[in-house]
């Protein structure tokens, strides 16, 4: 079976790599042997790459996607165009697809899938969620007996990496952000790590995944970690809490809840403990019950594992009814439900709040009985030693669960005191 391979990079390269260190297993496992005939990039480091010897090369994707020897295109240039166009020509030409681009599923995956539907032919993006880890195998297989409740993820490894160094070496965002674009971890813009982005795109497809639901990108609330502060690392950790990068979406009586935000974690929790590049996700199913899958979230190798698992799974159903494939979303398609996704102000969850308030008497009175007034219960206040000459103290409280929208009213009362400087608030999950 032949692959034609877009992109020569993190990905592209440790594609090839693994396809050429482990052919004789692959070929064992899929019943015939897979080799890349045809590749196009923009730029690439031979040094880098093994097994070139019998791949044409060039910088023209277009060519690949139109050479009638290729069975498969493996789209891993990245971002949108010319990616999308690259992709809907590979399907229009009959081939199978297989990408890593989540950007590209999220925001264009409804009219490829609908595409490949037409045309019988497979467009398989497991590296796209969480790397390595077969995520998307398990939602659309292995759980396929569930009526899922709730998935929550460390689904960006970049921004995991840095919260993790952030936390146990006290270093510096941007240091630490350069050192994850050094090792291949981060976007070619890495603003979709560390603004929630890409978290965001993985999140959609998940979601899609999980509930039988068109993708929705533009509905995913999305908050990234460059607001997280060192102090709010060390008060969570006070409290008995870890902060991570989380993707969230549950089903409820109104639709489903979908949103990326930074979010502390009791630390017995075995996903508060998921550090570096290591992605985590749990998936909460009515049968099975609770089930948390690990690995890393991105790199050439294991990424390149998802990649190439994907190439497998096509070479051993190449000759299957095109009906009688595993749905792209994981349900049939004209079975997709249309439920809405709910606004942040009807989600409910605990809050951790650091306000700078004036050390005066009385203030702590006022901020627990302006949350009292919109019925919301305090579990912990910490008031804090004011730094050596300032006049202003931090003033953390963590709250019961609470409607977002009662926070907000609440909040905006409290931000109107002239005792209080700031409010911070990062939300909590207990994922029980
Ligand atoms: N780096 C990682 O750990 C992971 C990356 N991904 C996704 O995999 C895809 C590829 O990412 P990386 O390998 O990290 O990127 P990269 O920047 O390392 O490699 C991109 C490759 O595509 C080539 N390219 C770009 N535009 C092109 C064009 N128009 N024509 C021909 N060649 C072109 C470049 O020359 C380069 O060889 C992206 O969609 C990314 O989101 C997914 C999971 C993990
Ligand atoms: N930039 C992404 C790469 C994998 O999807 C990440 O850091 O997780
Ligand atoms: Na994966």
């Amino acid at each position: 079976m032949k692959v034609g391979l877009l992109g020569l990079g993190t990905v592209g390269g440790g594609t090839l790599n693994v396809l050429h260190r482990n052919a004789a297993e692959i070929s064992r496992r899929a019943g015939r042997d897979i080799v890349v005939s045809h590749a196009a990039a923009r730029d690439y480091n031979p040094d880098d790459l093994e097994g070139l010897a019998n791949v044409r090369i060039s910088d023209d994707a277009f060519a690949v996607v139109r050479d009638p020897e290729v069975d498969i295109v493996v789209e891993l240039i990245g971002g949108y165009s010319p990616a999308r166009e690259l992709v809907l020509e590979a399907i229009e030409n009959g081939k199978h697809v297989v990408t890593a681009n989540k950007a590209l599923i999220a925001l264009h995956g409804n009219e490829i899938f609908k595409a490949a539907q037409d045309k019988g032919v497979t467009v398989a993006f497991e590296a796209a969620v969480a790397g390595g880890i077969p995520i998307i195998k398990a939602l659309r297989e292995g759980l396929a007996a569930n009526h899922i409740e709730w998935i929550a993820g460390i689904i960006n490894g970049t921004g995991n990496f840095i919260l993790t160094e952030m936390r146990d070496k006290g270093r510096d965002f941007a240091d630490v952000l350069k050192e994850a674009q050094e090792l291949g971890y981060a976007e070619a813009d890495p603003t979709f790590d560390v603004e929630g982005i890409d978290a965001a795109h993985k999140l959609t497809i998940l979601a899609s995944l999980a509930f039988g639901i068109p993708l929705q990108f533009d509905s995913c609330y999305t908050e990234g970690i460059t607001r997280v502060e060192r102090q709010d690392v060390e008060y969570a950790e006070e409290l008995g809490y870890r902060i991570k990068h989380l993707g969230v979406t549950r089903r409820t009586q109104e639709g489903v809840e979908l949103r990326v935000h930074p979010t502390l974690i009791p630390e017995r929790r075995l996903i508060a403990n998921v550090d570096g590049v290591m992605n985590a996700v749990l998936v909460k199913g009515d049968a099975v019950g609770s089930t948390l899958y690990y690995g890393a979230g991105a790199g050439s190798l294991p990424t390149a594992s998802a990649v190439v698992a994907d190439i497998i799974d096509i070479a051993r159903t190449l000759t299957t009814d095109p009906g009688n494939r595993v749905p792209h979303l994981a349900f049939q398609p004209d079975e997709l439900s249309d439920l809405p996704v709910q606004g942040m102000d009807k989600v409910e969850t605990a809050f951790y709040l650091r306000l700078t308030v004036e050390d005066k008497p009385g203030v702590l009175a006022r901020v627990t009985g302006i949350l009292g007034d919109s019925g919301i219960s305090i579990e912990a206040v910490k008031q804090k030693e004011p730094l050596a000459g300032e006049t202003e103290v931090p003033l953390v409280l963590l709250t019961h669960r609470v409607l977002e929208g009662d926070m907000d009213q609440a909040l905006a009362v409290i931000e109107a005191m002239d005792t209080v400087r700031s409010i911070s608030r990062i939300r909590v999950e207990y994922l029980d």
